[in-house]
């Protein structure tokens, strides 16, 4: 059962260098109890994407156009009021980037984990008692309800803002770079604990990361961005062991592995400027198998098998 659809998302962003292209005619679809991994580099989009599935845009930003459709319902179409009531933190969460050091400081754990509740109507006793729940299903006591953020260590934080994001139930929880201010080990631990909470509570997971082994530790479905357009999409497996667009290659091969010794490359150049970006195929000033075409045209969206989507000019046919 389709649980997502995101159909031709456009954002800019107003600033005053001009309009930036966040995002251009992004889509993909996410089954119930599916993870997807949205990967690129740093300014391709993948933050601003979270924000628009979660309406949590800022300011500047403009949605111009496409849907976000959640079970059946276009959530862009919803009167803010409506989204709060029935969807934000209730069916949809999110851990934003660096979350965990937006706890506030002078507020106890407890305090923090259950306004979202009391704003929905719960009574304070039970908000009290979900949080304490939440916290135990992270793997935390509920001792740590009576804490303050700074006794607590990274690792304790992030689990209180996972508590946070699971603790009324949601189906999909969007996931910002969840490990990235984390040391090794207890990103591995966090990570261990995402895939007991999706198997325990059903639950989808959009994961942004730039790391591409973390993201293969969980994903189901992978999408790759560039510079706010769709290069790459389809299962995890078909994009690891076959990526299609020379961008989705790069990354590949500038992925570290235990198993294989192999040469390291990166992806010369970086990703443009999206206020004036370029003409074409935006990844053509970095692409080694850049045609004419593709400095003059976008390419389109090919299709090849079982939902695997590439937009580059090497499989338009004909
Ligand atoms: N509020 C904003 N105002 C103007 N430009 C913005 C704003 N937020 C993001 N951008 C720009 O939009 C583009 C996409 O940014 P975004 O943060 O979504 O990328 P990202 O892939 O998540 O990067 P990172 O991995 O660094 O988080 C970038 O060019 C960025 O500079």
């Amino acid at each position: 059962m389709v649980l997502l659809n995101v159909k031709n998302v456009r954002l800019n962003y107003i600033t005053t260098r001009g309009i930036v292209k966040a995002l251009d005619n992004v889509s993909f679809s996410l089954d119930e109890g599916e993870t997807i991994a949205i990967v690129g580099e740093t300014g391709s989009g993948k933050s601003t994407l979270a924000k628009v599935i979660t309406r949590s845009w800022e300011e500047n930003a403009r949605v111009i156009g496409g849907e976000v459709i959640f079970e059946g319902v276009n959530i862009l179409g919803l009167s803010e009021e409506e989204f709060r009531r029935s969807y934000r933190w209730v069916k949809i969460a999110m851990v934003p980037q660096g979350s965990m050091n937006s706890l506030n400081p002078v507020l106890r754990v407890v305090d923090q984990m259950i306004e979202p509740l009391l704003l929905r109507g719960i009574p304070r006793i039970d908000a009290i008692k979900i949080a304490g729940d939440a916290l135990e299903s992270v793997g935390l006591s509920k001792d740590v309800l009576t804490k303050y953020p700074h006794q607590l260590s990274g690792g304790m934080k992030q689990r209180v803002i996972i508590a946070m994001a699971i603790q009324s139930r949601p189906k999909l929880v969007v996931l910002d770079e969840p490990t990235s201010a984390l040391d090794v080990m207890t990103q591995a631990n966090i990570m261990n604990l995402l895939k007991r909470l999706r198997s325990k509570f059903k639950l989808s997971y959009i994961f942004i990361t730039h790391d591409l082994a973390l993201a293969s530790e969980l994903a189901d479905k992978v999408l790759v961005l560039y510079a706010g357009k769709v290069a790459e999409f389809g299962s995890a497996d078909v994009i690891y062991s076959e990526p299609k667009h020379p961008y989705t290659q790069g990354l590949m091969s500038s992925v570290p592995t235990l198993r294989e010794d192999k040469k390291l490359s990166f992806i010369p150049g970086e990703v443009p400027s999206l206020i004036n970006p370029p003409s074409g195929c935006r990844f053509h000033p970095r692409c080694p198998f850049a045609m004419d075409i593709c400095r003059r045209e976008e390419p389109p969206l090919v299709t090849l098998e079982n939902g695997h989507v590439v937009a580059c000019w090497l499989y338009v046919k004909g």
